[in-house]
């Protein structure tokens, strides 16, 4: 593969979410994992939130021996979530924020408060294998925070570029990918591995995915989404044709 390329990791937290719906057995998230890795993802990314909202404990199970892909765990900095990843040793794990009455993650994790906190609740993770990587905003100080307390890994939130396009307001957007994109430089600059997502969409991949230092996006909920319209398999081609495109 060469060095160019980006990375797609599909999120299928909101298959769980309509699996949850009913509290049945269906949709699967693990067959729409499978799904996706045949599709071509590079990779399946999963929330376990603390209020278990969408996946199941048993899901990460189910993921980590179905996948042949990497899993991208992402998960709360708390005592039960370091617990059950170092059980499981996914390839990554990444450091979200969690609010209990948030729609969805809203905003970054807040690394510079934190850093010695963060700093020894990854260690154990890094110490089995994981990569760790941080749910960041695209803010300076985070990065070099998340750099000093040893991750390999941020990713960048992209969701307020997603909101502002979404709304219409678009030099709202253009002032948030231009942060992204600086931001995705200087993270590169400092040796991090830059990956980017939330809230993308065919109509706002692009900027994104044209970013050279960017190496991973993972995006799930537009794709489940599409997936109704279109099937899986052709959303997530069509979500991987953009991000080639715009590769060049
Ligand atoms: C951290 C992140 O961006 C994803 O986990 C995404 O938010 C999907 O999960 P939620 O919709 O529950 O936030
Ligand atoms: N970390 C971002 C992610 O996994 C996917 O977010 P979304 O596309 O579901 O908003």
């Amino acid at each position: 593969m060469s060095d160019n390329h980006l990375r797609l990791g599909v999120n299928i937290d909101h298959v769980a979410t309509i699996r949850n719906a009913r509290g049945g057995a269906y949709p699967d998230p693990i067959r729409a994992a499978k799904l996706a890795e045949e599709a071509g993802a590079n990779g399946i990314t999963a929330h376990l939130r603390e209020d278990r909202r969408h996946i199941l404990d048993a899901d990460i199970e189910g993921l980590m021996e179905a996948l042949t892909v990497p899993l991208n765990f992402e998960m709360a900095a708390t005592d039960e979530m370091q617990k059950i990843a170092l059980r499981h040793k996914p390839h990554a794990v990444c450091i979200v924020p969690e609010k209990r009455e948030e729609r969805t993650t809203e905003g970054g994790l807040e690394v510079a408060r934190e850093e010695n906190k963060l700093a020894h609740f990854i260690a154990p993770l890094r110490d089995v294998g994981c990569r760790v990587s941080i749910f960041i905003a695209a803010d300076q100080r985070q990065i070099e925070a998340a750099h000093r307390i040893g991750a390999g890994v941020i990713e960048l939130h992209t969701g307020a570029y997603c909101d502002f396009h979404a709304e219409g307001k678009l030099d709202d957007a253009a002032r948030e990918l231009e942060a992204l994109r600086e931001m995705s430089a200087y993270a590169h600059s400092l040796g991090l591995e830059v990956h980017a997502g939330h809230g993308l969409t065919y109509d706002t991949v692009q900027p994104v995915a044209a970013f050279p230092e960017v190496r991973e996006l993972n995006i799930g909920h537009f794709l489940i989404g599409e997936a109704i319209f279109r099937g899986l398999t052709p959303a997530v081609h069509e979500m991987r044709r953009l991000m080639d495109e715009a590769r060049g």
